[in-house]
């Protein structure tokens, strides 16, 4: 794969998504978003009450995401997006759009060739108990972390063919972002 217009840092609530997203985004001078921030408003209400999100919920929030970096990348920006994008298929509708999802999109005509983002995927790892940990200490969050759970029920941890590295967060922030950016040099 050519050198990626976007990073994708993904994992768990509570993986480091955030911060890590908005360091490696500082470092390299790529724009940054934060995947929470574009949420409806119902989603985070539904989270906020404990209830873990479906596809159904997720869905359309990942194709506004997916036209956000089409757009960026477009334009000659290179983008770091940091998203939960749990599933395979959160990540090829990152990709992807709405095609992504197929066969789940039935609105989308045969014969449109969908628009891909060359992504590359980092996948934030830990266990149960280290990241159950940090959530706890973590304040003025609307995510609650009896959700975790669910997250790590709902996770599909990037396999090949997907292009992606994955990378333990019991490291320190410093060592997490020397390792992305070690990668990135090589891609
Ligand atoms: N590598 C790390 N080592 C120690 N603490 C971390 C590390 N990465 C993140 N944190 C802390 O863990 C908490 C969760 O991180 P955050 O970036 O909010 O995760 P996410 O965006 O995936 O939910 C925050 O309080 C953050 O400061
Ligand atoms: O797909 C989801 O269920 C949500 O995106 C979820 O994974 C995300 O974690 C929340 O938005 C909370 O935000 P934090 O990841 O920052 O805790």
């Amino acid at each position: 794969m050519a050198a990626p217009d976007a990073l994708l840092v993904m994992g768990v609530s509570g993986s480091g998504k955030s911060t890590v997203g908005a360091q490696l985004a500082s470092k390299l001078g790529w724009k940054f978003y934060d995947a929470d921030d574009y949420h409806p408003e119902e989603n985070r209400v539904k989270m906020g009450r404990g209830i873990p999100l479906n596809d159904q919920d997720r869905i359309p929030w990942l194709c506004n995401l997916h036209d956000i970096l089409l757009r960026d990348v477009a334009s000659g920006h290179c983008v770091v997006l940091a998203c939960s994008a749990l599933k395979k298929m959160y990540r090829d509708i990152l990709i992807r759009g709405k095609a992504g999802a197929a066969p789940k999109c039935e609105e989308l005509g045969k014969e449109e060739k969908p628009s891909e983002v060359q992504l590359l995927v980092v996948h934030l790892s830990g266990s149960f108990e280290l990241i159950s940990g940090r959530l706890l200490k973590r304040k003025g969050h609307f995510m609650p972390s009896q959700l975790l759970q669910s997250q790590f029920d709902t996770l599909e941890p990037p396999v090949a063919p997907e292009n992606f590295i994955q990378v333990s967060v019991d490291k320190n922030l410093s060592e997490i972002i020397a390792t992305i950016m070690e990668t990135l040099k090589m891609k």
